[in-house]
């Protein structure tokens, strides 16, 4: 189902075009990624996506649903508790307390910052602070996650533990997130949209290439490998061979290679 489609759109803001000749269709349950370098008009696409800046040419269509958007920059200086924050964020969208509070907690675990939840926001780190956004986005189960630079300014080993707790959080709903990291785009996202001078320059899908398994296998004889369709093959020694082949073919070649008696040594997917 496609929940964000563009054709030829575009953006001014002030007499300035920041985004220009817009094609793409986003599909639900997508993981994308924005690329590109400062100021190339990675956020625009992202609040062009979200509704929150409309296009000012071309089409746009959305039927997204409900939309969680966490900004680059958590708002600074914030008296209250992390938890009171959330409950009062939460409670704007309607969700009754003792479900918010469920929630909360939940998600607190998720992102491993329960001990924060009574510690006033503004004394959390920034690590703590960006979970926090990324939670109170969360809290109108939405069907689709917006995250801007959701790694910024946070030290590696942060970024690695958010990276996982995104991850982990249900697999079904889209998220679209603009980042520089590789750590980020390689970790989460099944497509990366470059953008450079607020057009779109490249648009990977990393679902569609292909992949192929890897499978090093000692033989019985000589004529087992030249036997098997779809691989591609040679020896290394007398007796084993390397065998590649594309990964949906591997489970049959693997069945294959058991019933004429082989061993397999190693078995490594690659791109
Ligand atoms: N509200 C605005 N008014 C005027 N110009 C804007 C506005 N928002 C963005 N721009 C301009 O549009 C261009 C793209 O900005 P954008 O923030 O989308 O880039 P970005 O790739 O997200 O940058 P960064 O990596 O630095 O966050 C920049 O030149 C920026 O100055």
């Amino acid at each position: 189902m496609i929940i964000f489609e563009a054709d030829k759109a575009g953006k001014k803001i002030d007499g300035v075009n920041i985004l220009h000749d817009l094609s793409i269709c986003i599909s639900r349950g997508e993981k994308v990624a924005i690329t590109g370098h400062n100021g190339s008009g990675k956020s625009s696409l992202l609040k062009l996506i979200g509704g929150i800046y409309e296009n000012t040419s071309g089409q746009v269509r959305r039927g997204m649903g409900k939309t969680g958007y966490v900004p680059e920059h958590f708002p600074e200086n914030i008296r209250f508790k992390m938890q009171e924050y959330l409950l009062l964020i939460g409670k704007m969208n309607g969700n009754s307390e003792s479900e918010l509070i469920k929630k909360i907690h939940k998600y607190a675990e998720i992102f491993a910052i329960t001990n924060f939840l009574n510690t006033p926001l503004k004394k959390c780190s920034k690590g703590t602070k960006q979970k926090a956004g990324i939670i109170q986005a969360l809290l109108i189960d939405p069907d689709i996650l917006l995250l801007d630079e959701p790694l910024t300014g946070l030290d590696e080993s942060t970024q690695v533990e958010l990276l996982n707790e995104l991850a982990s959080i249900n697999t079904g709903f889209t998220i679209i997130f603009t980042a520089h990291e590789s750590l980020l785009i390689d970790g989460l996202a099944n497509r990366v949209i470059t953008v450079a001078n607020g057009r779109i320059i490249a648009d990977d899908n990393k679902e569609k290439k292909e992949k192929y398994k890897y499978i090093k296998v000692i033989v019985p004889n000589q004529t087992v490998a030249s036997e098997i369709p779809n691989i591609r093959f040679h020896y290394i020694e007398e007796r084993t061979v390397e065998i590649t082949v594309l990964s949906e073919h591997s489970d049959e070649v693997l069945t294959r290679l058991l019933e004429s008696g082989c061993s397999i040594v190693e078995l490594i997917e690659k791109r």
